[in-house]
């Protein structure tokens, strides 16, 4: 269950894939950049100055792409500089919503879902209402709803305005982390949906080998390593760790994922507990959000929407926030 907006109008949808089967990923919508004097991005794209108290982050702590936002605005240390507001874990069809519930945190603007913000920004908008979304509180505008390129502005763009000094894409390492991401981003990160949400037995298999195939890779790289790439914390990790977060939770069971556990790849659990344990990354993890999502809001692959118990998982996780202190 789900939605998408057309012409600026809320349609409800009932599948997840495409006519073949498959899991199609629509890109994002709006792509300007946040630079530290308003000048455009690194591509050209339409530049907003970063400034205290001008954005606002709208995030699911169910949702991996937005989980990595989070996480890169935590150990930037700009929480203060950058409210966000927390959906509620189930997405049905009204999408995400900020119905009341332990843990959401509402829309300042009174949006009760979020495709009222897409619609606010733009009512003539098309296309899915997702997570993350970083909104300029001056312009009413959205800046940009793609977690890839949000963590990548975020790393360097509040640093004139006293962000903790970490750079999670260094100039010297960004072709080994280009490539990375390239492959976690396709049979990983995105891999896992592609296999959970197949309607056809062969896409499913195809899916699941080639997420199995990259696991055992990252597994061997892994050996002797705390980091993907060169040796220090990178944003390859953060987009790693998010997929790996969810893993034995959800993936494994809820999207058929279930070759292996990661608690059973010694080097991918030892390397996943070891960036979860961090402060500012634990602060981030809300299991109870990412389990009732996937298995309340997914209808047509857990009609019932049970909720599993299991598994037992220590990531050192710190209890919810409340709207007051998030
Ligand atoms: N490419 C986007 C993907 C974000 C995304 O797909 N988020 C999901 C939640 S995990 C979402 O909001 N889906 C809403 C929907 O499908 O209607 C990104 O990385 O930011």
């Amino acid at each position: 269950m789900g939605g998408v907006l057309k012409d600026g109008e809320w349609v409800s949808e009932e599948s997840f894939a495409n006519e073949e089967g498959r899991y199609d990923r629509q890109p994002s919508q709006f792509r300007g950049w946040l630079t530290a004097d308003g000048a455009p991005g690194p591509d050209g794209q339409e530049g907003f100055k970063a400034e205290a108290d001008r954005y606002h982050l709208y995030v699911s702590y169910a949702c991996p792409w937005a989980h990595r936002t989070l996480i890169l605005r935590a150990l930037k240390g700009i929480e203060e500089m950058l409210p966000i507001s927390v959906t509620h874990w189930l997405m049905r069809d009204q999408g995400w919503t900020f119905h009341e519930g332990p843990g959401v945190i509402p829309d300042p603007m009174g949006h009760e879902t979020l495709h009222g913000i897409y619609q606010h920004a733009d009512p003539k908008v098309n296309g899915k209402a997702t997570v993350p979304v970083l909104w300029d509180k001056k312009t009413e505008r959205i800046v940009n709803n793609e977690s890839s390129e949000i963590i990548r502005m975020l790393t360097r763009a509040f640093d004139g305005l006293g962000a903790k000094p970490l750079d999670t894409y260094p100039d010297a390492l960004r072709s080994e982390i280009d490539e990375v991401n390239e492959r976690v981003y396709h049979t990983v990160n995105n891999g896992v949906y592609k296999a959970g949400f197949a309607e056809k037995q062969k896409v499913y298999e195809e899916e699941v080998e080639k997420l199995f195939s990259s696991l055992r890779w990252l597994e061997d790289r892994l050996e002797g390593e705390d980091y993907l790439v060169g040796n220090t914390l990178t944003e390859a990790d953060i987009r790693l760790l998010t997929t790996l977060l969810r893993f034995d939770a959800v993936y494994y069971g809820h999207f058929k994922c279930n070759v292996t556990r990661i608690a059973d790849m010694p080097n991918l659990h030892r390397y996943m507990l070891g960036l979860a344990r961090m402060p500012e990354v634990a602060g981030t993890i809300h299991l109870d959000h990412i389990k009732g999502h996937y298995y309340g809001s997914h209808r047509s692959i857990n009609p019932t929407g049970i909720v599993p118990v299991g598994p037992e998982l220590d990531f050192g996780s710190a209890p919810l926030p409340d709207a007051g202190n998030a």
